[in-house]
């Protein structure tokens, strides 16, 4: 008789523990992807999710219009010293996050974001008390904006780093839940 039955293989695959879930740090960044999702921004969508020291998630945002300002009738372009450029509106996904904390103390928090913190964006990471920083991309790292936001982050010691996925891809199939109830 063979060890290797397809009966036994269902049996151990489905009584020991799984391998391959996901690590917190994948988990919370893909969180901040799934949220940059929602963004309507057509060139850069950001998201952002603060998480305290017991791994719960705090806060959630993504960059977008204040509040009852029309995704539809503000400006989406880049129209530098016009009244139509997005820059004037848009409120960042870390700046979301952290509003959207509802009062909670972020003191020794961490903060993943898909695009390293512009240097507003910074300035309340440091005054919120966020502790450590995780991004993924810094397309930006040439500009002064996000160069004074690493000078900041240095000078008062908040840890930032760049994430590096333990994995290439997720993927969130809607279907597969399905497949249980047929
Ligand atoms: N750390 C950041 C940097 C930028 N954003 C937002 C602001 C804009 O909506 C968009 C950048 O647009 P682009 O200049 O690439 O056309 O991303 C943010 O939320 N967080």
């Amino acid at each position: 008789m063979s060890d290797t039955s397809p009966d036994k293989a269902v049996a151990e695959a489905t009584s020991s523990k799984r391998k391959d879930y996901l690590h917190w740090d994948d988990y919370f960044m893909a969180t901040s992807l799934l949220s940059a999702k929602r963004s309507k921004d057509p060139v850069t969508q950001v998201g952002a999710c603060i998480v305290d020291q017991q791994k719960r998630i705090v806060a959630i945002g993504y960059n977008g219009f204040p509040r009852n300002c029309s995704d539809d009738e503000f400006p989406w372009s880049k129209c530098r010293d016009s009244l139509e450029d997005k820059k004037l509106y848009v409120v960042h996904a870390e700046a979301n996050a952290i509003l959207n904390s509802n009062g909670a103390s972020l003191v020794d928090t961490t903060l993943y974001t898909t695009l390293f913190p512009c240097n507003e964006c910074t300035k309340l990471i440091i005054q919120s008390g966020i502790k450590q920083v995780f991004y993924m991309s810094n397309k930006y790292a040439h500009k002064k904006n996000y160069r004074a936001s690493s000078r900041m982050l240095n000078a008062v010691g908040v840890v930032c780093t760049r994430h590096v996925p333990a994995r290439k891809q997720i993927v969130i199939d809607f279907d597969a839940i399905l497949q249980d109830d047929e």
